[in-house]
C-alpha cells in the first residue's frame, strides 16, 4: 500500500536557507514513526518561522512621529509597567478620566502587583489554572506595547517556551473580517500564513495562546451570554461566534486567551469567564524616570528633562501614562534643541499647544521639504488641523474614539494627509500585511482628541462668534458667556467626558498660548475682566459643588487659567497644625487636596493630619488627625451624600469614643453610604460603641466588607455583638500576643499566651536568638506604631514596659534589662508601690496602688501613660514623653522573688 504524505512544498526562510520538503512514504510500518518524526520537525520549523515573523513584527515599534521614518527597537525603549492583579469580580466600567485622576491618590490598601512574565503562571494563591486573562487599562497606558513585548519575549525564547504557538490578534484587524465566515482553523491560516504553509490543522494537542488586543475597539457584537455553541474548529461561523466560543472555552478549550481592553468595555466579558484580571497602571515614579533615561541616553539631557518634569506637578502626574511621556519627551526634546528651555511648558494646555507646534514643524521639514521653520502654519497644515479638530469635536460629543475613512471624508480630511500626521493620527493596520482594505483611525490618546476638539470650539467661536456647545450652534455674545456655558456643560456631564476638554478650552483663552499658535489662530487674548469673571464663576461652582471629582477638575481649570487666587486664599490658612475646622466649607476640601498635591512635595508626604488643628474633614485618610467625637457628625453627613463615592475610610487613632461612633453610625446607616472598608482602630471605643456599630450595619448590610476595630476597649461581650452581627463582614480584632520565642525558660505561658507565671523549673523551650536567657523577661510579638490601650493584672513583683525590638536578649547587663537603657520604658509594680524606670533613672510615684494597670500608648504623639484601674476608675500613675523612632513592643519582667509573681493581659482587644 502506498501512503502519501502530500504536503505543499514547504518553504522556510531562515536567514538565507531555503528548505523544501516533499515526502512519499511507501513502507506502511514506518508510517507512524516517520510521520511522528516528520510532524515534530514540521512543528519546530513552523514555530521557528512564526517566531521570526513575530520578531520582525514586534521587534520594532513606531512611536508617533517616527511612523513614516525610523522605527525604534522595542527592547530599547521598553520600560517596565506597573501592573496590578485583581479578581474577576473587579471587572469594571469606570470612566477613564476618573481612572487617570486616581493616580493622584495614595492607595489606601496594599496592591498586588504582577510581573509581565508571571501573568499566565500558576501561583499558589490561585485556585485553578489561568486560562483566560483580562488586562484593563486606560487609553495610552501601554496595553498594546505590553502584549507586543510579551509576544516578542516568547519569540526570542525568553519566556513561556512550553507554549507552542502564540497568536497575537487585534480587534482592529478582526473588525475587518466581521462580515466574513471562517472556521477557527481558516482564521488562523488567514492571519498566520506560516501555519497554513506548514499544513497544521489541528491545535488541540498544542499549547496555544491567543492574544486579543483592544476589546474596546471591537465593532461586532460579542454577546457572550446568548451566542450559539461552536465546538468544531473546522466549522465555519461568523467571527463573533468563533471568538465568543473561544473565550468561553467551548472551542479549543485547551487554548489560553488574553484579552486587553480599556475599562469602559471590560464589562462585555462576564466575570465568570475570566480567571484573572490585571490592570496596567502605567508607570510608577521610578519607571517614569527610567522611561526618560532610556529615551535620552545622554546623561545631562535626561537629568534636565527629569528635573523639569518633577518641577510641574500636573505634568509629573500625567506622566504615569506612557503615551503622555512620549508627548512630553517629544516636546521637551524640541524645546531643548531650539534653546527654548526657559519657557518649557508647565500646564497641560501649554504642553499640547507645544506638541502641535512640534508636529507641524516636523511635517513641514520632513514631508514638505521646507526650511523656514518660523512659518510652520502653512495653509495646508491649518486646513488639516481644523478638519481634525472638527472630527475630534463631533466624535467626542458622540462618545466615539474610533473612526472610519467615511467619518474622515465627511469632515473634509484627506486620508493621505492624516496618515502623514502620524503623531496625531495612527493608521491602525500593520502596513506590511496588506490584507485589509478599509483603514480605521483614532487619536493616539483620548486627551489629544479632547485638545483638538477644544481648539476647534475655540477657533469657531473666535472666528465666527458661534458657540458650538450651545445646542444649535447659537451665537453667544461674550467670551465670558461662552466659557460659562462650557463650565456648565462639563459640570453637568454625568461621566465627566468634557473634563479635559474644558481644561484645554479655558487654557486656550490665555494670550501666551494663543501667541504660540499665532498663524493658526488669531491672537485675541482674553480681556482680563472677562477672564476674571470666568475665574469667579468657577470658584462659585467649586463652592456649590459637592462632587469631589468635579471640583478637582474645576481646580485644574483654574491652574490652566494661571489663576492662583484660590490657592493663595487656602494657603493663607494652610499652615501645618493650624488649619481650623470651621474655615473651610466641605466643598473646598477637594481644592485643598489639589493644592497639597500640586505642591512640590512628593505624594508620599501627603498626610492631611499635618495640617489639622482639629476636626472636620471628609476624606479617606484621616488617621491620627486629632479628630474628636465632634468631627463625626460632619463625617456622617458626608457619608450620607450621594456624590461622595468613598470606599475606604481610615479614622484610626482618633479619640472618637462611643459618642463619636454613635454619630458616625448615622452615616453608616444611610443607603447612600458606599464605604467598603472602615478602620476604627485605636479610637477608644467600648462595648457600647460596638453595639451601635453592629445595629447600624444590620440596617445597611450591603456595603461594608471590612471593619477594623482593633486596639479598642471592646471587652469580650463587645466582640460577641459582632459575632452575632453580620456574617460577611471581615472583622479585624487584632490582639496583642506574647511571643513565646522571646520568653525566658523560667516563665510559663498559659491561657492562650495571655497569662505568665514563674515555673518551678526551667521549661524545655528551644534555644532562640530572641530568647532572654538570664533575665526573666518576655515581649509581645507585634510592634506598635499607633495608639493603643491594654491592661495588665499583676501579682508579686513585675515590670510592665514597652521596648524597641533591638533590646539585647543575652546576659544581664543594663542593655538587656527593661527600663535600664534608652530603648525601653518601664513601670515597676510591687506591693511597695509603683515607680517609673527609663535609662536606669527611677521616677517615684506616690499615691494609688493597684493590681490592675492600664497602659495607654500614643506612639505618634510620643506618650506612654500608666493608670491604676480600680472599680472602673482610672487614676493616672505616670507618663513618659518620648520621641519614638521605631515600633515599640509591650514587654514584661517577672521577678522570681517573691514567689508567685504573675501577670495577665486583659481587655487587650
Ligand atoms: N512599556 C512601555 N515602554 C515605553 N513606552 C511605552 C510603553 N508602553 C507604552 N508606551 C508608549 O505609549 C504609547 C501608547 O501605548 P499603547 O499603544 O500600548 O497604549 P494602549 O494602552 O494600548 O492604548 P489604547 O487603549 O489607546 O490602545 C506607545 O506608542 C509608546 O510610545
Amino acid at each position: 500500500m502506498k501512503f502519501l504524505v502530500n504536503f505543499h512544498v514547504l518553504e522556510y526562510r531562515n536567514n538565507s536557507t531555503n528548505v523544501a520538503i516533499s515526502i512519499n512514504v511507501h513502507v506502511p510500518k514506518l508510517q507512524n514513526v516517520l510521520s511522528f518524526c516528520f510532524s515534530e520537525s514540521v512543528i519546530t520549523m513552523c514555530q521557528h518561522t512564526l517566531k521570526s515573523n513575530l520578531k520582525n513584527r514586534f521587534g520594532y515599534v513606531f512611536e508617533g512621529l517616527d511612523k513614516a521614518g525610523n522605527s525604534t527597537l522595542l527592547n530599547r525603549i521598553y520600560t517596565e509597567l506597573y501592573i496590578t492583579e485583581g479578581t474577576p469580580a473587579e471587572v469594571s466600567c469606570k470612566h477613564e478620566v476618573k481612572l487617570i485622576e486616581r493616580a493622584f491618590l495614595r492607595p489606601t490598601k496594599p496592591e498586588l502587583t504582577i510581573r509581565r512574565e508571571d501573568i499566565f503562571k500558576c501561583s499558589t494563591g490561585r485556585d485553578k489554572p489561568v486560562r483566560t486573562v483580562m488586562t484593563e487599562g486606560v487609553a495610552g497606558i501601554g496595553k498594546t506595547v505590553l502584549t507586543k513585548k510579551f509576544a516578542l519575549d516568547w519569540a526570542e525564547g525568553n519566556i513561556y517556551q512550553h507554549i507552542q504557538f502564540i497568536f497575537p490578534l487585534s480587534f482592529r484587524e478582526l473588525n475587518m473580517l466581521m462580515r466574513e465566515k471562517f472556521s477557527l482553523v481558516e482564521l488562523i491560516h488567514l492571519l498566520f500564513p506560516e501555519i497554513k504553509e506548514a499544513g497544521i490543522h489541528i491545535f488541540e494537542e498544542f499549547r496555544v495562546l491567543f492574544i486579543f488586543d483592544g476589546l474596546d475597539e471591537c465593532r461586532f457584537d460579542l454577546d457572550l451570554k446568548t451566542k450559539e455553541v461552536l465546538t468544531d474548529v473546522t466549522e465555519p461561523a461568523s467571527l463573533d461566534v468563533i471568538l465568543t466560543n473561544l473565550m468561553k472555552g467551548k472551542l479549543l478549550p485547551s487554548a489560553q486567551v488574553w484579552i486587553t481592553t480599556r475599562p469602559a468595555a471590560a464589562h462585555q466579558i462576564p466575570p465568570e469567564l475570566v480567571d484573572l484580571v490585571t490592570e496596567v497602571r502605567g508607570f510608577n515614579d521610578p519607571q517614569k524616570e527610567e522611561y526618560f533615561r532610556k529615551r535620552f541616553t545622554e546623561k545631562e539631557e535626561s537629568r534636565r528633562i527629569i528635573s523639569h518634569i518633577n518641577s510641574s506637578r500636573s505634568i509629573f502626574i500625567m506622566c504615569h501614562i506612557p503615551v503622555f511621556c512620549w508627548i512630553t519627551a517629544t516636546v521637551l526634546e524640541d524645546a531643548i534643541k531650539t534653546n527654548q528651555e526657559r519657557d518649557l511648558p508647565k500646564s497641560l494646555t501649554e504642553m499640547y499647544v507645544y506638541f502641535l507646534v512640534v508636529l507641524s514643524k516636523v511635517k513641514n521639514i520632513k514631508y514638505d521639504g521646507r526650511t523656514d521653520i518660523d512659518t510652520f502654519w502653512t495653509p495646508e497644515t491649518k486646513d488639516t488641523i481644523q478638519s481634525l479638530g472638527k472630527l475630534a469635536f463631533e466624535q467626542l460629543m458622540k462618545g466615539n474614539l474610533f473612526f472610519y475613512e467615511s467619518d474622515l471624508t465627511e469632515c473634509g480630511i484627506d486620508v493621505r494627509a492624516a496618515s502623514v500626521y502620524s503623531g496625531v493620527f495612527t493608521e491602525i493596520f500593520q502596513e506590511e500585511r496588506g490584507l485589509f482594505h478599509e483603514n480605521v483611525f483614532c487619536f493616539v490618546h483620548l486627551s489629544i482628541q479632547e485638545f483638538l476638539a477644544a481648539l476647534h470650539v475655540h477657533l469657531t467661536f473666535t472666528n465666527t462668534g458661534i458657540n458650538l456647545l450651545a445646542g444649535e450652534e447659537s451665537a453667544s455674545t461674550t467670551f465670558e458667556d461662552f466659557h460659562q456655558c462650557a463650565v456648565d456643560k462639563a459640570v453637568q456631564s454625568p461621566n465627566g467626558h468634557l473634563d479635559l476638554f474644558l481644561r484645554f478650552l479655558l487654557g486656550l483663552s490665555l494670550e501666551t498660548n494663543q501667541t504660540f499658535l499665532q498663524g493658526l489662530i488669531t491672537v485675541k487674548g482674553s480681556e482680563s475682566s472677562s477672564s476674571q469673571n470666568t475665574v469667579q464663576y468657577i470658584k462659585k461652582k467649586i463652592g456649590e459643588n459637592v462632587c469631589i471629582m468635579k471640583n478637582n477638575n474645576l481646580f485644574h481649570c483654574l491652574s490652566e487659567l494661571k489663576d492662583c487666587s484660590l490657592v493663595k486664599e487656602i494657603q493663607a490658612i494652610l499652615r501645618p497644625g493650624k488649619l481650623p475646622a470651621d474655615k473651610l466649607p466641605p466643598a473646598k476640601w477637594a481644592t485643598l487636596v489639589n493644592i497639597i498635591l500640586s505642591s512640590k512635595e512628593k505624594l508620599d508626604e501627603f498626610y492631611l493630619n499635618k495640617y489639622f488643628e482639629s476636626d472636620n474633614a471628609a476624606t479617606g485618610l484621616l488617621s491620627c488627625c486629632n479628630l474628636t467625637d465632634m468631627s463625626c457628625s460632619g463625617l456622617a453627613s458626608a457619608l450620607q451624600s450621594k456624590c461622595l463615592l468613598l470606599k475606604e475610610l481610615d479614622l484610626s487613632n482618633n479619640d472618637l469614643k462611643d459618642s463619636g461612633v454613635k454619630l458616625l453610625c448615622e452615616g453608616l446607616r444611610s443607603p447612600h453610604c458606599t464605604l467598603e472598608t472602615l478602620s476604627l482602630s485605636g479610637c477608644l471605643i467600648t462595648k457600647e460603641g460596638c453595639a451601635d456599630l453592629v445595629s447600624s450595619l444590620r440596617l445597611n448590610p450591603s456595603h461594608l466588607k471590612k471593619l477594623d476595630v482593633s486596639y479598642n476597649h471592646l471587652e469580650e461581650c463587645g466582640v460577641k455583638h459582632f459575632s452575632t452581627g453580620q456574617k460577611d463582614l471581615k472583622l479585624a480584632l487584632q490582639t496583642l500576643t506574647l511571643d513565646p520565642s522571646s520568653t525566658h525558660k523560667n516563665l510559663i505561658l498559659s491561657d492562650n499566651n495571655r497569662k505568665v507565671t514563674v515555673g518551678g523549673e526551667q521549661q524545655p523551650y528551644p534555644d532562640h536568638p530572641e530568647r532572654f536567657d538570664v533575665l526573666e523577661q518576655l515581649m509581645c510579638a507585634d510592634g506598635l506604631t499607633g495608639r493603643c490601650y491594654w491592661e495588665v493584672e499583676w501579682r508579686g513583683k513585675v515590670h510592665i514596659a514597652v521596648t524597641y525590638r533591638g533590646i539585647k536578649r543575652k546576659g544581664e547587663n543594663d542593655d538587656c534589662s527593661l527600663g535600664k537603657n534608652d530603648e525601653s520604658w518601664s513601670l515597676l509594680c510591687s506591693d511597695d508601690g509603683h515607680s517609673g524606670l527609663h535609662k536606669n533613672e527611677m521616677a517615684s510615684i506616690y499615691g494609688a496602688l493597684s493590681n490592675r494597670v492600664g497602659v495607654y500608648l500614643d506612639w505618634p504623639g510620643g506618650i506612654l501613660s500608666f493608670f491604676a484601674v480600680s472599680s472602673g476608675k482610672m487614676t493616672h500613675l505616670h507618663t513618659f514623653h518620648a520621641k519614638f523612632t521605631e515600633p515599640v513592643y509591650p514587654a514584661f519582667r517577672i521577678t522570681t522573688q517573691p514567689t508567685g509573681s504573675s501577670l495577665f493581659f486583659s481587655h487587650i482587644l
